[in-house]
């Protein structure tokens, strides 16, 4: 934040012309667009270091070494969604970890709206670009060429998921995602080694826990719910909510499963099971009865299908924690092969 009055003005009108963007005192242009969610646009920008080429980036702030970065632009208007971007900005600037994407800069401004004298607000959120897709591009384009990916590798995917996730359950403050996807996760292809897998988009995030004691905060969170966790991962508790409960991160361990599954066979396991049916999620997802693909190709061990069971138990109290997960990723992870051929990210496995 701190730009000047003028200065917020002529971005609104830059910014629709696909040019230039300053968010406080660093000037971006835009370069393309990369993708667009409910209220926000994601650009792919490159930073302009002429006005200040000596300038110290900030303490422990990311530095991008090409100069390029992904600036969403979230459109606020109103008081709700201001408070759900702020709390965006404050939970993505509270992470330094591997697997979770940092917050490298960000403003909130006030711009022209439509209606003579009216005004909205823009949030811009500025964060390391990674253009090798989100798990879900990679699992698409490798369904379309009937490709899977091997055990070792999705296994080494998910460790990193569990990790970063991990890291938002377990701070001073636990945080759940409550949007935990494939779409949700950017991979960044390595050489000869799985690719790194980072989560992304905390603007569903919330803190972990939250007392249930009356049939109003129940149907309040499943309203909730059903504009922020996206339905084939959503847990049975944010679909059909006790009136009294105490709500944790396992709901994220829910979409854990469902994304484990989903890095195997590509979609998440109710929406296999449903097919084209068109039947209910919330009814696949509250009897957490799961079909399992048949035929040998592609062959994932047994062991796999029991993790994604165990994590998929409807009964909130009963379903592991994510640090039970990680645990149990590191032991599956010991048991299989490690060579060359499992560490490849895209190919028959
Ligand atoms: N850092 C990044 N690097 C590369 N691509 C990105 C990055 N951040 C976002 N994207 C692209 O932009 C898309 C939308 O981003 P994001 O999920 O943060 O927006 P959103 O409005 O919250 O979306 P949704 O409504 O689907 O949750 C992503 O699916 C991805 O394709």
């Amino acid at each position: 934040m701190g730009c000047t009055w003028s200065g917020l003005n002529a971005l609104y009108e830059v910014v629709s012309s696909g040019q230039d963007v300053w968010v406080n005192d660093r000037r971006f242009k835009i370069v393309r667009q990369l993708g667009e969610g409910g209220f926000a646009f994601v650009y792919l920008v490159r930073e302009q270091t002429s006005e200040h080429p000596n300038r110290a980036p900030k303490k422990e702030s990311f530095v991008s070494a090409d100069g390029l970065y992904a600036l969403k632009k979230v459109l606020v208007q109103s008081d709700e969604q201001l408070e759900l971007v702020k709390r965006e900005i404050q939970i993505s600037s509270s992470f330094n970890h591997p697997n979770l994407l940092p917050l490298v800069e960000h403003s909130i401004i006030a711009v022209k709206g439509a209606q003579e004298g009216s005004w909205n607000q823009e949030a811009y959120l500025v964060f390391p670009v990674h253009l090798d897709g989100t798990l879900l591009d990679n699992l698409t384009a490798m369904q379309t060429k009937g490709e899977f990916f091997p055990t070792i590798t999705v296994l080494y995917i998910f460790k990193q998921i569990c990790a970063g996730l991990k890291h938002m359950h377990t701070g001073d403050t636990p945080y759940s995602h409550n949007d935990l996807k494939p779409g949700n996760v950017l991979l960044v292809k390595r050489k000869d080694q799985p690719p790194q897998a980072i989560i992304m988009d905390f603007g569903s995030a919330t803190p972990s826990k939250k007392q249930i004691r009356s049939r109003s905060q129940a149907l309040a969170l499943q309203e909730w719910a059903a504009t922020h966790c996206s339905a084939p991962y959503r847990a049975p508790e944010l679909w059909d909510c006790p009136s009294n409960v105490d709500i944790d991160g396992r709901t994220d361990v829910w979409s854990l499963g469902c994304t484990l599954f989903a890095t195997m066979y590509g979609v998440s396991p109710f929406e296999y099971s449903l097919g084209d049916s068109g039947g209910s999620l919330q009814l696949a997802a509250m009897s957490g009865q799961i079909k399992w693909p048949a035929g040998p190709n592609p062959p994932y061990p047994d062991a796999l299908h029991q993790f994604v069971t165990w994590m998929l138990q409807p009964q909130l109290a009963l379903r592991p924690s994510v640090e039970d997960v990680c645990f149990h990723v590191d032991k599956l992870v010991a048991k299989f092969p490690t060579g060359l051929n499992g560490l490849r990210s895209l190919q028959k496995p």
